[in-house]
């Protein structure tokens, strides 16, 4: 890993304690200017905590966290970061323009309103009232406001959890634009699917520290991405050892064999005379990300790239 001093985000081996729960768990983690990062995780995977302390709302216990070549502070302080809370922050009665223009005028720097409002997809809604925006435009508005200092980096943790299918896919047209402009976004997800259309690099984090890092087809193509089943009499045993195969379950009479190479799986079963009944469904993304995170994952051989 290189030191590079022109990374918007660079952290060395911090870890972040909450009594006994190291939420953090020496991460390090470097991200240079330009790109567009999830976070992908489960629940209490860390993610949260790590853009705390990129914020600076967290201290570490250990490690050094650098922002835009600084603290967390002094990138807050000059406008070069900024982040975008999941809910809050929008005054009732006020429409779109006047809040971000309100805004605006407390940065330094503001870009104009109209780009603000062009770039956040607002300017239909410029005149709308906030009591009547719908999720997805509210979020969007929260996007605004957080664009109107013109950050070099923003943060996001679960910037659409609240949101549904259409809010969210509009949401993220608008940071789309954002990153175009050789901005750097780091954002935290659940969502494989989130992840792999929009950023282009995931960094998969389980247990605070981190699983695996790569493009998200890189990442796929670590996970098990097919299941295939038969129907299975006698030993199971030696189906664990089958090429491709990550994890084998029984259910009743039948074995599930998840693997990252179905093609040659299914040929060894051939091999082996044991396709009765045989079926090849693509996992999920979600389960082919579940498969790393958790126990399959290990199976598989993946390493912590950070350890
Ligand atoms: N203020 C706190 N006090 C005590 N424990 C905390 C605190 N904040 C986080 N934790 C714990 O640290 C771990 C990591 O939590 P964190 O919120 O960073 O995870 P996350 O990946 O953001 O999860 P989620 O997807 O559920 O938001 C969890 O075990 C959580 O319970």
């Amino acid at each position: 890993m290189t030191d590079d001093a022109n990374d918007a985000v660079s952290l060395r081996g911090v870890t972040k304690r909450f009594g006994a729960v190291r939420a953090v768990d020496d991460l390090s983690l470097d991200i240079p200017a330009g790109q567009t990062v999830a976070l992908l995780g489960p629940n209490g995977a860390g993610k949260s905590t790590t853009i705390g302390l990129l914020l600076g709302l967290l201290a570490p216990d250990s490690g050094t966290v650098r922002v835009l070549g600084g603290t967390p502070e002094a990138a807050i302080r000059s406008g070069r970061l900024a982040a975008m809370p999941q809910e809050g922050g929008l005054v009732p009665r006020t429409t779109v323009r006047e809040l971000i223009g309100f805004v605006s005028g407390t940065y330094r720097a503001p870009l104009p309103l109209e780009e603000v409002l062009a770039s956040a997809g607002l300017e239909g809604l410029a005149g709308r009232r906030m009591e009547r925006l719908s999720g997805g435009q509210a979020q969007r508005v929260r996007f605004a406001l957080a664009l109107a200092g013109d950050p070099e980096l923003m943060l996001l943790d679960e910037p659409t959890s609240a949101l549904d299918v259409r809010a969210r896919r509009e949401f993220w047209e608008s940071m789309r634009a954002f990153a175009a402009r050789g901005r750097t976004i780091l954002f935290s997800t659940h969502y494989l699917e989130e992840a792999d259309e929009y950023a282009d690099r995931v960094v998969v984090i389980d247990r605070g520290r981190i699983a695996a890092d790569g493009t998200s087809r890189e990442i796929k193509r670590l996970v098990a991405l097919s299941t295939v089943s038969v129907t299975a009499t006698g030993d199971t045993a030696p189906l664990e050892r089958l090429p491709g195969v990550v994890s084998v379950e029984i259910r009743g009479e039948r074995a599930h064999l998840r693997t990252r190479d179905a093609d040659a799986t299914v040929v060894a079963l051939a091999a082996a005379g044991a396709v009765r009944d045989l079926e090849v469904v693509p996992t999920a993304l979600e389960d082919a990300f579940l498969s790393l995170t958790g126990q399959a994952g290990r199976a598989a051989g993946l390493t912590e790239v950070d350890a």
